[in-house]
């Protein structure tokens, strides 16, 4: 049973039942959710408690959830006195109880839960190792197949908190493959009869389970945030924040006004701060993205290297950073770094790098007075607490079941195709 709550298209209107369906029938655009405009807290722990706005039925029962808390120690270090962090990742003293370290886990439940309520078994998706991971882990608790499509860099990211499944099944891409070669053979898996497309930002339990970091904050703050600060690479998380905003103020308890995205990249491969700076909807990858291969060969947070955000479609990144007058920042490597040691030592955590770059962020914000001192800001650290998982658990690495050395590769040397065939 798919719930009551319909899909509407963002450039036509045309309503749908939610199935899994992830486009419209008329054109490219988004699709959004349409739920009660006032959110009722479920009692439960994690992000079942978010249920009214997330495109399931079944209340989920994951102690998951992002977890928003004020800082003390980086705020006063950048002279702030209204800084509040959302953190999704392993930490048991805030807890935070993300046990594959990173939000992707929020995309994960919902997704895999949409997919069960619309009677489908499989699911196929490519990643670069946080979501993969996530999804994988999820695959383990609900015996749900999950086909996941890796470049080879991601590999080590590849590890779950508990036993690996027979539902698992890894296929890695060799070397000189990166993220978009994997979106391109996942593609293809996904025209198999009985194997669906995970979606990405076009999946509305993605966004909206990315959207709780949103929830979680005004229900922790009492209002929506001035600022929303994050590191994107598909620009999911922060197309999820803004449509939280967006359902937070028509709710009416948490302040009329909208957040402005503030966003980061990893130099050298900054396509979509490169596009905004000069406020362009297409991305031109000869000069937003010259050389990508090698570009994203060279930055530190690995997982911001999609070659085909939602940036340019109706209802993405485009839109919302137009709507909220947003920011963009291109952060070095070194850039990055510091502000990883900066946080780590003054929150008390470790963080994974994506998240570093979202800190860095916050450093130039504030520098280039982009914030003022009694701003109320949301920090989005997406990731973290690996280390404190691994000193606590034993995790379980993930085995490839098959390796391809291009998207092009035939299906029958990579999978079962005969089980998914009609
Ligand atoms: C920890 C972390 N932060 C940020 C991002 C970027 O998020 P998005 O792809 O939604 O833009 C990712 C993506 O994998 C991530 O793992």
């Amino acid at each position: 049973m798919t719930s009551n709550n319909l899909l509407k298209c963002l450039e036509c209107g045309t309503r749908y039942d939610n199935d899994f369906r992830l486009s419209c029938d008329n054109d490219d655009s988004f699709l959004r959710m349409e739920y009660p405009e006032r959110i009722n807290l479920r009692q439960v722990n994690g992000i079942g408690k978010f249920t009214d706005w997330l495109p399931i039925n079944e209340v989920l029962t994951t102690t998951a959830g992002p977890v928003t808390y004020k800082s003390e120690h980086l705020a006063e270090e950048l002279g702030l006195t209204n800084l509040y962090i959302s953190f999704s990742g392993y930490w048991p003293e805030r807890d935070a109880s993300i046990k594959t370290c990173s939000f992707k886990e929020l995309e994960a439940h919902p997704t895999m839960q949409r997919l069960k309520e619309s009677g489908h078994k499989a699911i196929v998706l490519a990643s670069v190792g946080n979501t993969a991971r996530a999804f994988a882990y999820v695959s383990a608790l609900t015996g749900m197949d999950v086909y996941i499509v890796v470049p080879e860099f991601g590999l080590d990211k590849l590890w779950i908190p508990t036993e690996v499944t027979d539902s698992i099944h890894l296929i890695t891409m060799n070397k000189g493959n990166d993220y978009t070669d994997a979106i391109n053979l996942s593609q293809r898996i996904a025209d198999l009869e009985g194997i669906m497309p995970e979606g990405g930002a076009r999946n509305v339990a993605r966004r909206d389970g990315m959207a709780t970091v949103m929830l979680d904050a005004a229900f922790t703050i009492n209002r929506i945030p001035d600022h929303y600060f994050q590191a994107v690479g598909s620009g999911t998380g922060a197309i999820a924040a803004w449509e939280a905003s967006i359902r937070l103020r028509n709710d009416g308890r948490f302040s009329d006004h909208m957040p402005k995205l503030q966003l980061a990249q990893n130099l050298p491969f900054t396509p979509m701060v490169n596009a905004w700076n000069e406020r362009r909807r297409e991305i031109i990858p000869e000069l937003d993205m010259p050389d990508a291969k090698s570009s994203i060969e060279k930055i530190y947070a690995d997982v911001l290297s999609n070659r085909t955000p939602a940036y340019s479609v109706t209802g993405g990144l485009f839109d919302c950073l137009t709507e909220s007058d947003g920011i963009m920042y291109a952060i070095s490597n070194s850039e990055a770094k510091s502000a990883q040691d900066m946080f780590e030592s003054l929150e008390g955590v470790d963080i994974l790098p994506p998240s570093a770059v979202a800190v860095a962020s916050l450093v130039k914000a504030v520098e280039k007075q982009n914030v003022n001192r009694d701003d109320v800001i949301l920090l989005n650290i997406a990731g973290g607490g690996e280390k404190i998982l691994k000193s606590e658990f034993s995790v379980s690495t993930i085995k490839p079941t098959a390796s391809a050395k291009d998207s092009d590769i035939d299906l029958d040397l990579i999978m079962d195709t005969g089980s998914y065939r009609a």
